[in-house]
């Protein structure tokens, strides 16, 4: 068992994968994998609360259900007082789960059907509840009965480890099962343990605030097991590019931020973020920043190190250019010829909605060359207009919505959001797994562009670029002091 980090690229696989990997491990295995699965859960749970006396199952219908009964046998049989509630009736348990529940009635479990407030008073207040209500096999929305039982493990004041996935969550996309937006009826845990593979729903959308800390145990996984391709990778962090000694200024690449309109249509002026970019890109050690604002004026009150142009006299060929921060509309004007002759390219925001509203720029993007790499930094309702479709839909499967992104435009794609998803074509799409909730509000997005920018510049690959700059990106927001706000600016000059 492993508490898993941000140190390693792990694979994430999907039901398919795991029903794979599951058939392999359970013909190695001399005892069913539920034994494996409960036995990892009770030592984990002792490990997690070593004084807890008094411990909850809240066991449910199938092989999660299982794995909770296996784990209250073992606890019961290191002297904890264990109470199991099972919902559902015994003689419906698949096969392996009710031997589970013959095992632990024969050890002197006790379990019954009934939620803790009728039993609760003559066991005490309890030290530990564990969700083993539902994981793999929950595809549908919520039985009303299901939702009851979830609202009390919330209520419960003890911590919550959950088994394989908290209650509640769709193991695929991280969305609330059956599209619900209540997060009430999702179990929030303070640790899961995940079996065979980690699965991406843990690491994207509510995933990321149900899960608690995440630990996977991979049953017994060895040599000459058959792995199927995964889903996904978990974005490992990436050590900064080193500047050398013997470098100077133009060894590290000229970024050049487009954007930035006068007066925006709703009457905001937008070079704060362009401004931002180019901050972030200046921070992050791009040789030179050329801030090109589309209002056409020089901004006041930038920092001195940055050089201003217009968008006009830029040298596109030899730039890495970071287009749309707060370009309005205006920056359509400019799109065709930014697509067409800029060397490398990061587009953002309004430069994604103008390619998005027009059928010629996407061509454009698409004719891009081998020797122009492109990054696109969609948040989901942009990607849901590239994509023609709704952010619903985006967000039901966020690995499928940046591939398709990634292959229609050629190019690579950063879809932000809980679990920021990196795709490109060819590559093994990467999930996230630094950042927080912090980083939701204006301008972050910005400082992510020009931090791309920045290390394409310092001459990383596209995805690479991206890969590494959102696992930084997110790790500033990580180690934010929790007493002092973050601001997009004060987090594009943290940047190093
Ligand atoms: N197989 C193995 O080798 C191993 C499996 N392992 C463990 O098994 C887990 C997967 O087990 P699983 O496939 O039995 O699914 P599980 O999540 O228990 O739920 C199925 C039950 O719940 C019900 N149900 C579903 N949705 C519902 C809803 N929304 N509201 C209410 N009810 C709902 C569903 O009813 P149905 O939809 O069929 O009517 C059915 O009765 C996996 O996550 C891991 O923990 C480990 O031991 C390792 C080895
Ligand atoms: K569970």
């Amino acid at each position: 068992m492993q508490r898993l980090s941000r140190t390693s690229a792990w694979p994430v696989h999907g039901r398919q994968g795991i029903q794979v990997l599951e058939a392999q491990l359970q013909a190695c295995s001399p005892i069913p994998l539920m034994g494996k699965a409960g036995l990892a859960t009770a030592q984990l749970a002792l490990a997690l609360a070593p004084y807890a006396q008094r411990i909850w199952v809240a066991a449910g219908p199938g092989n999660n259900g299982g794995d909770g009964l296996e784990a209250a046998m073992h606890l019961h049989q290191w002297g904890k007082a264990v109470r199991v509630s099972l919902l559902g009736k015994a003689q419906n348990l698949p096969a392996d789960a009710h031997a589970a529940w013959q095992r632990a009635q024969a050890a002197g479990v006790q379990i019954n059907s009934e939620l803790p407030a009728s039993w609760l008073e003559d066991m005490g207040p309890l030290d530990l509840c564990i969700d083993a209500l539902l994981g793999m096999g929950a595809t549908r929305p919520l039985s009303c009965e299901m939702q009851t039982w979830v609202q009390a493990i919330n209520r419960c004041p003890a911590p919550v480890l959950a088994i394989d996935l908290p209650t509640g969550l769709n193991p695929e996309s991280g969305q609330l099962l059956g599209d619900a937006t209540d997060t009430a009826l999702l179990v929030q845990a303070d640790h899961t343990l995940t079996f065979i593979a980690a699965k991406a729903g843990l690491f994207m959308g509510h995933g990321r605030d149900a899960c608690g800390q995440i630990w996977l145990d991979c049953l017994g996984f060895r040599d000459g097991i058959s792995v199927p391709p995964p889903q996904a990778l978990l974005n490992d962090s990436k050590p900064r590019p080193i500047k050398r000694h013997a470098s100077h200024k133009g060894s590290h690449g000229d970024v050049a931020i487009i954007g930035g309109e006068a007066m925006a249509a709703h009457g905001m002026g937008m070079t704060g973020a362009a401004v931002l970019a180019a901050t972030a890109a200046l921070h992050a050690g791009a040789g030179r920043v050329i801030l090109s604002l589309l209002s056409g004026q020089h901004a006041e009150s930038v920092p001195p190190d940055l050089m201003q142009r217009e968008w006009q006299r830029l040298d596109l060929e030899k730039l890495h250019v970071v287009c749309g921060c707060g370009g309005g509309q205006t920056v359509q004007s400019v799109m065709a010829e930014v697509l067409r002759r800029s060397g490398q390219l990061v587009l953002d925001a309004d430069g994604l909605n103008a390619v998005a509203q027009d059928d010629k720029l996407q061509v454009g993007l698409r004719q891009r060359t081998d020797a122009q790499p492109t990054v696109i930094t969609p948040h989901p309702l942009e990607a849901a207009r590239l994509l023609n479709i709704s952010t619903t839909e985006v967000q039901s499967d966020r690995l499928k919505a940046a591939q398709n992104l990634a292959d229609q435009l050629r190019c690579t794609v950063v879809l932000k959001g809980s679990g920021t998803v990196i795709a490109a074509p060819g590559q093994t799409p990467r999930i996230n797994t630094s950042g927080n909730g912090r980083l939701a509000i204006g301008g972050t997005g910005d400082v992510l562009a020009g931090l791309i920018g920045a290390r394409m510049a310092q001459g990383l690959g596209a995805f690479d670029a991206a890969c590494t700059a959102a696992a930084q990106h997110g790790q500033l927001a990580d180690d934010w002091p929790p007493n002092k706000a973050l601001t997009a600016s004060r987090l594009a000059q943290r940047l190093a």
